[in-house]
């Protein structure tokens, strides 16, 4: 993994888009916006990310391939849903198994952080942080979807500021 402040050009969102000189973004300051990061070891993958479902209460699990051929006919769409700025109910938990991708994430300034994510890395965005995903120039990513309840995926798109978890992100992400 690997985090800096996006460049905020209007080209194709697979390139790196990364600031000339580059503006890295630590763990540490990933933490303040709420953001979890976790780097998984190959030899005990399963054993970790079991520990971490214990620990913080994730009950269910699906894959997800994020390629032509994963997502088929509904690839087009899912790539621009994927990109359109939103937030969830409920916190985003992939752990990367294959391939290599971007989250962006907003920071507490409202600025755009770029995350580069690639095989073992987990990473958890907390509920109510505006985000975005997109996959790079290698087209393929396939994740672990990590979820506390049933297995659902809803996007909010910006603005929903009134939104209660929005508020409970902004609330908590200040009291940090
Ligand atoms: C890498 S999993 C697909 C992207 C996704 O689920 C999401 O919510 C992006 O914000
Ligand atoms: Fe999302």
């Amino acid at each position: 993994m690997r985090a800096y402040l996006y460049d905020n050009l209007d080209t194709d969102c697979r390139e790196p888009h990364e600031q000339n000189p580059s503006v890295p973004v630590s763990v540490e300051e990933l933490g303040a916006s709420g953001v979890l990061y976790w780097r998984l070891k190959d030899e005990n993958f399963e054993e970790q990310i079991d520990k971490i479902c214990a620990d913080r209460n994730y009950k269910n699990r699906d894959q997800i391939t994020v390629s032509k051929e994963g997502l088929g006919e509904l690839f087009d769409a899912k790539i621009k849903t994927f990109f359109a700025e939103h937030l969830h109910e409920d916190e985003e938990i992939r752990a990367i198994l294959e391939g290599t991708g971007y989250f962006d994430i907003r920071d507490k300034q409202d600025r755009w952080v770029r995350i580069k994510v690639e095989a073992g890395d987990l990473i958890v965005l907390p509920a109510g942080i505006y985000h975005r995903f997109t996959l790079d120039t290698n087209n393929y990513l396939k994740a672990m979807r990590l979820f506390k309840e049933d297995p659902v995926w809803t996007p909010l798109n910006r603005p929903c500021d009134e939104n209660p978890y929005r508020k409970a992100y902004l609330e908590a992400i200040e009291a940090n």
